[in-house]
């Protein structure tokens, strides 16, 4: 019997209490990227709703969401675009600052990365305060993206992130949630 997908991935994914500070619990995804099978089923599942829909490019949130975005990029023949955390872009950017559940940082994209009405979807492996998607499809949205969807393996539903980013008209799609975060 094939396993449920919410069972592959909660058995892939490692849950590491005070990391990277006290009374988070953090959800660690290297697991799952070191397990063939639940690494594809995610990547399957994310991809699934798009096949057939034509894609310009996947916008990945470093780190974690290159892996993830490499992946989905290949498998949808879209091109990658990488949005980093600032001062590791050679070429002109825009930058934008947030919040994340256990921090501030500045993140940026190449100006010349997407043009105007190009379809994109933004991808990282996890959502919490939504702070992180949130300045990604601003930066996404300054240089004329048309933002498709933004995917995530994990939601922490209690953080609001996911109605953050609907509330800015993004469609949002998750593969598990873990409530209590
Ligand atoms: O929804 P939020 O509260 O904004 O948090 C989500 C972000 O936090 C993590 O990245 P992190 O900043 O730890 O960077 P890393 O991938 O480089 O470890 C995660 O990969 C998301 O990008
Ligand atoms: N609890 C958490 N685990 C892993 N990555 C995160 N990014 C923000 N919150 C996180």
């Amino acid at each position: 019997m094939k396993t449920s997908l919410e069972d592959t991935l909660l058995s892939a994914i490692r849950t590491i209490p005070d990391y990277p500070k006290p009374g988070i619990l953090f959800r660690d995804i290297t697991t799952l990227l070191g397990n063939a099978r639940a690494f594809r089923r995610a990547v399957d599942e994310l991809v699934h709703p798009y096949a057939g829909t034509k894609i310009d490019k996947i916008a990945g949130i470093e780190a974690r969401g290159f892996i993830l975005g490499g992946a989905i990029a290949h498998q949808l023949s879209a091109g990658f675009i990488p949005i980093r955390k600032k001062g590791k872009l050679p070429h002109e950017t825009v930058r934008v600052a947030y919040s994340l559940e256990y921090g501030v940082d500045e993140m940026e994209m190449h100006k010349d990365a997407v043009t105007e009405g190009e379809k994109v979807i933004l991808v990282d492996d996890l959502i919490a305060t939504g702070g992180t998607a949130e300045g990604a499809t601003r930066l996404l949205r300054q240089m004329g993206a048309d933002i498709v969807a933004a995917c995530f393996v994990i939601d922490l539903p209690d953080l609001g992130g996911r109605r953050k980013l609907e509330a800015m008209g993004v469609e949002v799609r998750t593969l598990i949630g873990f409530e209590g975060h």
